[in-house]
Protein backbone atom coordinates (compact mmCIF):
# COMPACT_ATOMS: atom_id res chain seq x y z
CA UNK A 1 0.00 0.00 0.00
CA UNK A 2 2.93 2.61 0.95
CA UNK A 3 6.50 1.75 -0.25
CA UNK A 4 9.77 3.86 0.71
CA UNK A 5 12.34 3.40 -1.70
CA UNK A 6 15.94 5.01 -0.66
CA UNK A 7 14.52 7.46 0.67
CA UNK A 8 15.89 10.42 1.78
CA UNK A 9 15.06 14.02 3.24
CA UNK A 10 17.26 16.80 3.90
CA UNK A 11 16.52 20.19 5.09
CA UNK A 12 18.12 23.90 4.44
CA UNK A 13 21.52 23.75 3.60
CA UNK A 14 21.10 26.73 0.71
CA UNK A 15 22.06 29.13 3.29
CA UNK A 16 24.55 29.62 6.00
CA UNK A 17 23.09 26.52 7.72
CA UNK A 18 24.14 23.20 7.12
CA UNK A 19 22.04 20.86 5.36
CA UNK A 20 20.46 18.48 8.40
CA UNK A 21 19.41 15.10 7.08
CA UNK A 22 15.91 13.74 8.72
CA UNK A 23 15.85 10.60 6.57
CA UNK A 24 18.71 8.98 5.53
CA UNK A 25 18.00 6.11 2.69
CA UNK A 26 14.78 4.80 4.34
CA UNK A 27 12.99 1.35 2.59
CA UNK A 28 10.01 0.30 3.94
CA UNK A 29 6.81 -0.91 2.60
CA UNK A 30 3.51 -0.74 4.49
CA UNK A 31 1.24 -3.79 3.54
CA UNK A 32 -2.35 -3.40 2.46
CA UNK A 33 -4.98 -3.60 4.64
CA UNK A 34 -2.52 -4.28 7.75
CA UNK A 35 -1.85 -2.03 10.76
CA UNK A 36 2.28 -1.03 10.40
CA UNK A 37 3.69 0.99 13.34
CA UNK A 38 7.01 3.15 12.80
CA UNK A 39 8.42 3.73 16.54
CA UNK A 40 11.27 6.34 17.35
CA UNK A 41 12.48 8.78 19.45
CA UNK A 42 12.02 12.73 19.17
CA UNK A 43 13.44 13.63 16.23
CA UNK A 44 14.19 10.16 14.37
CA UNK A 45 12.66 11.47 11.62
CA UNK A 46 8.69 9.75 12.09
CA UNK A 47 6.81 12.59 11.26
CA UNK A 48 8.59 13.62 8.23
CA UNK A 49 7.88 9.99 7.02
CA UNK A 50 4.26 10.75 7.08
CA UNK A 51 4.57 14.14 5.47
CA UNK A 52 6.23 12.19 2.82
CA UNK A 53 2.67 9.79 2.39
CA UNK A 54 1.02 12.80 2.65
CA UNK A 55 2.51 14.78 -0.18
CA UNK A 56 3.36 17.05 2.28
CA UNK A 57 6.81 17.26 1.67
CA UNK A 58 8.67 15.69 -1.08
CA UNK A 59 12.01 13.05 -0.62
CA UNK A 60 15.42 14.77 -1.54
CA UNK A 61 15.80 11.30 -3.50
CA UNK A 62 14.56 8.25 -3.51
CA UNK A 63 10.65 7.29 -4.01
CA UNK A 64 7.33 7.27 -1.58
CA UNK A 65 4.81 5.22 -3.90
CA UNK A 66 1.09 5.48 -2.49
CA UNK A 67 -0.87 2.80 -3.67
CA UNK A 68 0.97 2.40 -6.87
CA UNK A 69 1.29 6.40 -7.22
CA UNK A 70 4.66 8.19 -6.72
CA UNK A 71 4.07 10.70 -4.54
CA UNK A 72 6.55 12.94 -5.36
CA UNK A 73 6.18 13.58 -8.92
CA UNK A 74 2.31 14.51 -8.35
CA UNK A 75 1.12 17.82 -9.17
CA UNK A 76 -1.47 19.71 -7.36
CA UNK A 77 -4.70 18.36 -8.77
CA UNK A 78 -2.72 14.87 -7.71
CA UNK A 79 -2.03 15.81 -4.68
CA UNK A 80 -5.84 17.07 -3.56
CA UNK A 81 -7.00 13.23 -4.67
CA UNK A 82 -4.27 11.62 -3.34
CA UNK A 83 -5.26 13.86 0.32
CA UNK A 84 -8.77 12.61 -0.53
CA UNK A 85 -7.68 8.76 -0.21
CA UNK A 86 -5.41 9.32 2.78
CA UNK A 87 -6.91 9.98 6.01
CA UNK A 88 -5.03 10.90 9.17
CA UNK A 89 -5.60 11.81 12.55
CA UNK A 90 -3.53 13.87 15.09
CA UNK A 91 -2.44 13.89 18.65
CA UNK A 92 -4.15 17.16 19.09
CA UNK A 93 -6.76 16.10 17.00
CA UNK A 94 -6.91 19.44 15.49
CA UNK A 95 -10.61 20.10 15.23
CA UNK A 96 -12.22 23.22 14.90
CA UNK A 97 -13.53 24.38 17.85
CA UNK A 98 -16.49 26.89 16.84
CA UNK A 99 -17.53 23.69 14.85
CA UNK A 100 -19.64 20.83 16.57
CA UNK A 101 -18.90 16.96 15.93
CA UNK A 102 -21.26 16.92 13.33
CA UNK A 103 -19.86 19.54 11.34
CA UNK A 104 -16.14 18.83 12.03
CA UNK A 105 -16.75 15.18 10.32
CA UNK A 106 -18.91 17.36 7.34
CA UNK A 107 -16.00 19.77 6.67
CA UNK A 108 -13.78 17.63 4.09
CA UNK A 109 -17.31 16.67 2.74
CA UNK A 110 -18.20 20.43 2.32
CA UNK A 111 -14.72 20.71 0.67
CA UNK A 112 -15.13 18.14 -1.51
CA UNK A 113 -18.26 19.68 -2.79
CA UNK A 114 -20.50 16.82 -1.68
CA UNK A 115 -24.55 18.00 -1.21
CA UNK A 116 -26.04 18.39 2.36
CA UNK A 117 -28.26 15.75 2.00
CA UNK A 118 -25.45 13.10 0.66
CA UNK A 119 -23.06 14.78 3.84
CA UNK A 120 -25.95 13.73 5.96
CA UNK A 121 -26.32 10.15 5.01
CA UNK A 122 -22.72 10.13 5.69
CA UNK A 123 -22.04 11.56 9.09
CA UNK A 124 -24.74 10.22 11.40
CA UNK A 125 -23.21 6.45 10.64
CA UNK A 126 -19.89 8.14 10.85
CA UNK A 127 -20.77 9.52 14.08
CA UNK A 128 -22.12 5.85 15.31
CA UNK A 129 -19.60 3.85 13.90
CA UNK A 130 -17.11 5.81 16.50
CA UNK A 131 -19.90 5.72 19.26
CA UNK A 132 -20.53 9.37 19.01
CA UNK A 133 -24.18 9.03 17.76
CA UNK A 134 -25.53 11.10 20.44
CA UNK A 135 -23.17 13.87 20.51
CA UNK A 136 -23.46 15.24 17.29
CA UNK A 137 -24.40 18.79 18.57
CA UNK A 138 -21.33 18.75 20.68
CA UNK A 139 -18.91 21.51 20.42
CA UNK A 140 -15.54 20.35 20.93
CA UNK A 141 -14.85 22.19 24.03
CA UNK A 142 -17.89 20.04 25.24
CA UNK A 143 -15.78 16.13 24.85
CA UNK A 144 -13.38 14.79 26.06
CA UNK A 145 -9.84 13.63 24.83
CA UNK A 146 -10.93 10.41 23.91
CA UNK A 147 -14.49 11.74 22.72
CA UNK A 148 -12.49 14.45 20.44
CA UNK A 149 -10.09 11.66 19.00
CA UNK A 150 -13.06 10.25 17.88
CA UNK A 151 -14.42 12.99 16.30
CA UNK A 152 -10.85 12.73 14.39
CA UNK A 153 -11.56 9.15 13.53
CA UNK A 154 -14.95 10.42 11.92
CA UNK A 155 -13.65 12.92 10.10
CA UNK A 156 -10.17 11.08 8.28
CA UNK A 157 -12.91 8.47 7.41
CA UNK A 158 -15.41 10.96 5.86
CA UNK A 159 -13.58 10.51 2.55
CA UNK A 160 -13.31 7.33 2.48
CA UNK A 161 -9.70 6.87 2.78
CA UNK A 162 -7.91 3.39 1.74
CA UNK A 163 -4.84 4.63 3.92
CA UNK A 164 -5.24 6.05 7.74
CA UNK A 165 -2.34 7.32 8.98
CA UNK A 166 -1.79 8.07 12.44
CA UNK A 167 0.34 10.92 14.17
CA UNK A 168 0.82 9.84 17.89
CA UNK A 169 -2.75 10.06 17.74
CA UNK A 170 -3.12 8.17 21.55
CA UNK A 171 -0.30 10.62 23.00
CA UNK A 172 -2.26 13.21 24.40
CA UNK A 173 -4.69 10.29 25.95
CA UNK A 174 -4.91 8.51 29.52
CA UNK A 175 -4.15 4.87 29.22
CA UNK A 176 -7.22 3.85 29.59
CA UNK A 177 -8.89 6.05 26.89
CA UNK A 178 -5.78 5.03 25.08
CA UNK A 179 -6.57 1.48 24.83
CA UNK A 180 -10.27 2.73 23.96
CA UNK A 181 -9.38 4.27 20.86
CA UNK A 182 -6.95 1.48 19.75
CA UNK A 183 -9.43 -1.01 19.99
CA UNK A 184 -11.46 1.14 17.62
CA UNK A 185 -8.35 1.25 15.00
CA UNK A 186 -8.37 -2.22 15.88
CA UNK A 187 -12.40 -2.15 14.52
CA UNK A 188 -12.37 -0.02 11.47
CA UNK A 189 -9.08 -2.55 10.20
CA UNK A 190 -10.82 -5.02 10.22
CA UNK A 191 -14.46 -3.76 9.62
CA UNK A 192 -13.19 -1.13 6.48
CA UNK A 193 -10.51 -3.03 5.37
CA UNK A 194 -8.41 0.31 5.73
CA UNK A 195 -4.66 0.21 6.18
CA UNK A 196 -3.57 1.68 8.82
CA UNK A 197 -0.17 3.66 9.62
CA UNK A 198 0.77 4.73 12.67
CA UNK A 199 3.86 6.91 13.82
CA UNK A 200 4.59 6.79 18.09
CA UNK A 201 6.82 6.70 20.56
CA UNK A 202 5.02 4.63 22.94
CA UNK A 203 6.03 0.68 22.47
CA UNK A 204 2.57 -0.05 23.92
CA UNK A 205 0.76 1.40 21.20
CA UNK A 206 2.73 -0.84 18.88
CA UNK A 207 2.54 -3.69 20.64
CA UNK A 208 -1.59 -3.74 21.27
CA UNK A 209 -2.21 -2.97 17.86
CA UNK A 210 0.68 -3.40 15.27
CA UNK A 211 1.27 -6.05 13.24
CA UNK A 212 4.45 -5.06 11.83
CA UNK A 213 6.60 -2.37 12.68
CA UNK A 214 9.99 -0.30 11.81
CA UNK A 215 12.25 0.86 14.45
CA UNK A 216 13.35 4.62 13.31
CA UNK A 217 17.09 5.91 14.47
CA UNK A 218 18.42 9.25 13.69
CA UNK A 219 16.85 9.05 10.07
CA UNK A 220 17.36 5.11 9.21
CA UNK A 221 15.28 2.40 10.30
CA UNK A 222 17.34 0.19 12.37
CA UNK A 223 15.49 -2.59 12.36
CA UNK A 224 11.78 -4.07 11.27
CA UNK A 225 9.57 -6.95 11.16
CA UNK A 226 6.78 -8.30 12.51
CA UNK A 227 5.78 -7.03 16.34
CA UNK A 228 5.84 -10.21 17.77
CA UNK A 229 9.68 -10.84 16.51
CA UNK A 230 10.81 -7.44 17.40
CA UNK A 231 9.69 -7.27 20.30
CA UNK A 232 10.65 -11.04 21.34
CA UNK A 233 14.13 -10.93 19.68
CA UNK A 234 15.26 -7.52 19.38
CA UNK A 235 18.35 -6.70 17.78
CA UNK A 236 18.96 -3.14 17.52
CA UNK A 237 20.26 -1.19 21.01
CA UNK A 238 17.44 1.31 20.60
CA UNK A 239 14.38 -1.39 20.22
CA UNK A 240 15.88 -2.88 23.37
CA UNK A 241 16.15 0.70 25.06
CA UNK A 242 12.23 1.67 23.80
CA UNK A 243 11.13 -1.70 24.69
CA UNK A 244 12.46 -1.78 28.21
CA UNK A 245 9.46 -0.09 29.90
CA UNK A 246 7.10 -1.74 27.85
CA UNK A 247 7.86 -5.94 27.81
CA UNK A 248 9.02 -8.10 30.35
CA UNK A 249 9.27 -7.81 34.04
CA UNK A 250 11.01 -5.14 35.66
CA UNK A 251 13.44 -6.85 38.69
CA UNK A 252 12.93 -4.87 42.37
CA UNK A 253 16.28 -2.75 43.62
CA UNK A 254 17.13 -5.25 46.01
CA UNK A 255 17.58 -7.84 43.11
CA UNK A 256 19.78 -5.63 40.36
CA UNK A 257 21.62 -4.19 43.62
CA UNK A 258 23.33 -7.16 44.32
CA UNK A 259 23.83 -8.58 40.64
CA UNK A 260 27.30 -10.10 39.80
CA UNK A 261 28.18 -11.20 36.44
CA UNK A 262 30.59 -13.83 37.83
CA UNK A 263 29.83 -16.55 40.42
CA UNK A 264 31.16 -17.05 43.80
CA UNK A 265 31.02 -20.29 45.79
CA UNK A 266 27.65 -20.49 47.62
CA UNK A 267 26.25 -17.88 44.69
CA UNK A 268 22.41 -18.80 43.23
CA UNK A 269 21.73 -17.72 39.35
CA UNK A 270 19.56 -14.96 38.15
CA UNK A 271 17.77 -16.47 34.96
CA UNK A 272 15.06 -14.85 33.00
CA UNK A 273 12.55 -17.61 31.31
CA UNK A 274 10.50 -16.48 28.35
CA UNK A 275 7.61 -18.03 27.32
CA UNK A 276 5.97 -17.72 23.69
CA UNK A 277 4.58 -19.55 20.74
CA UNK A 278 3.80 -23.72 21.86
CA UNK A 279 5.98 -23.06 25.17
CA UNK A 280 3.61 -20.69 26.79
CA UNK A 281 0.87 -22.92 27.03
CA UNK A 282 3.25 -26.24 28.42
CA UNK A 283 3.38 -26.67 32.41
CA UNK A 284 7.20 -25.44 32.29
CA UNK A 285 7.77 -23.99 36.13
CA UNK A 286 6.49 -27.07 37.41
CA UNK A 287 9.01 -29.02 34.94
CA UNK A 288 11.83 -27.16 36.21
CA UNK A 289 11.03 -27.49 40.09
CA UNK A 290 10.32 -31.44 39.20
CA UNK A 291 13.80 -31.65 37.88
CA UNK A 292 15.73 -28.95 39.79
CA UNK A 293 14.10 -29.84 43.04
CA UNK A 294 12.29 -27.51 45.59
CA UNK A 295 14.79 -24.32 45.83
CA UNK A 296 13.74 -22.87 43.01
CA UNK A 297 12.54 -19.02 43.57
CA UNK A 298 10.55 -16.87 41.57
CA UNK A 299 11.16 -13.34 41.71
CA UNK A 300 8.78 -11.95 38.92
CA UNK A 301 6.79 -12.59 36.43
CA UNK A 302 4.00 -11.69 34.00
CA UNK A 303 1.96 -12.86 30.86
CA UNK A 304 1.47 -9.94 28.19
CA UNK A 305 -0.14 -9.79 24.88
CA UNK A 306 1.87 -9.03 22.19
CA UNK A 307 0.48 -8.29 18.59
CA UNK A 308 -2.41 -10.75 19.65
CA UNK A 309 -0.14 -13.54 20.72
CA UNK A 310 0.63 -14.24 24.77
CA UNK A 311 4.42 -14.02 25.78
CA UNK A 312 5.32 -14.40 29.28
CA UNK A 313 8.61 -14.29 31.07
CA UNK A 314 9.32 -15.31 34.35
CA UNK A 315 12.80 -14.92 36.61
CA UNK A 316 13.56 -17.25 38.66
CA UNK A 317 16.89 -17.86 41.03
CA UNK A 318 18.39 -21.63 41.62
CA UNK A 319 21.96 -22.19 43.26
CA UNK A 320 24.88 -22.04 40.74
CA UNK A 321 26.13 -25.40 41.43
CA UNK A 322 27.15 -27.72 38.33
CA UNK A 323 24.98 -30.37 39.00
CA UNK A 324 21.63 -28.19 39.14
CA UNK A 325 22.87 -26.21 36.40
CA UNK A 326 23.32 -29.35 34.08
CA UNK A 327 19.80 -30.08 35.38
CA UNK A 328 18.22 -26.64 34.27
CA UNK A 329 19.92 -27.00 30.85
CA UNK A 330 18.20 -30.60 30.16
CA UNK A 331 14.76 -29.07 30.78
CA UNK A 332 16.03 -25.70 28.67
CA UNK A 333 17.38 -27.94 26.18
CA UNK A 334 14.33 -30.33 26.17
CA UNK A 335 11.08 -27.74 25.94
CA UNK A 336 13.01 -24.79 23.73
CA UNK A 337 12.20 -22.50 26.04
CA UNK A 338 14.60 -18.80 25.73
CA UNK A 339 16.71 -18.09 28.40
CA UNK A 340 18.88 -15.52 29.58
CA UNK A 341 21.42 -15.40 32.24
CA UNK A 342 20.60 -12.00 34.64
CA UNK A 343 23.42 -12.61 36.44
CA UNK A 344 24.27 -14.25 40.04
CA UNK A 345 23.56 -13.02 44.10
CA UNK A 346 24.72 -13.94 46.92
N1 LIG B 1 10.91 21.71 7.96
C1 LIG B 1 12.00 21.38 8.64
N2 LIG B 1 13.10 22.13 8.61
C2 LIG B 1 14.23 21.78 9.26
N3 LIG B 1 14.36 20.67 10.03
C3 LIG B 1 13.28 19.87 10.11
C4 LIG B 1 12.05 20.18 9.44
N4 LIG B 1 11.17 19.18 9.72
C5 LIG B 1 11.81 18.31 10.53
N5 LIG B 1 13.07 18.72 10.76
C6 LIG B 1 14.08 18.03 11.60
O1 LIG B 1 14.14 16.68 11.18
C7 LIG B 1 14.29 15.81 12.31
C8 LIG B 1 13.19 14.77 12.30
O2 LIG B 1 11.97 15.42 12.59
P1 LIG B 1 10.58 14.65 12.73
O3 LIG B 1 9.54 15.66 13.05
O4 LIG B 1 10.38 13.79 11.54
O5 LIG B 1 10.90 13.74 14.00
P2 LIG B 1 9.89 12.85 14.87
O6 LIG B 1 10.52 11.51 14.98
O7 LIG B 1 8.53 12.93 14.29
O8 LIG B 1 9.96 13.57 16.26
P3 LIG B 1 8.75 14.01 17.25
O9 LIG B 1 8.24 12.75 17.84
O10 LIG B 1 9.44 14.89 18.23
O11 LIG B 1 7.76 14.74 16.40
C9 LIG B 1 14.26 16.70 13.55
O12 LIG B 1 15.57 16.92 13.99
C10 LIG B 1 13.65 17.99 13.05
O13 LIG B 1 14.14 19.10 13.77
Amino acid sequence: MVAFEAVTKTFGGNGKEPAFTALAGVDFVVPRGGISGIIGRSGAGKSTMIRLVNGLERPTSGKVVVDGVDVGALDEGGLRSLRRSVGMIFQHFNLLSSRTAYDNVALPLEISGISKDDIKRKVGPLLDLVGLGDKAKRYPAELSGGQKQRVGIARALATEPKLLLSDEATSALDPETTQSILELLKRINAELGLTVLLITHEMEVVKTIASQVAVIDKGLIVEQGSTFDIFTHPQHETTRSLLSSAVGVKLPHWVTSGLKSEPAAGDRILVRLVFFGDTAFQPLTARLVAEIGPDVNILAGTIEEIAGAPFGSLVVSYPATPDVLARAKRVYDETGLTTEVLGYVA
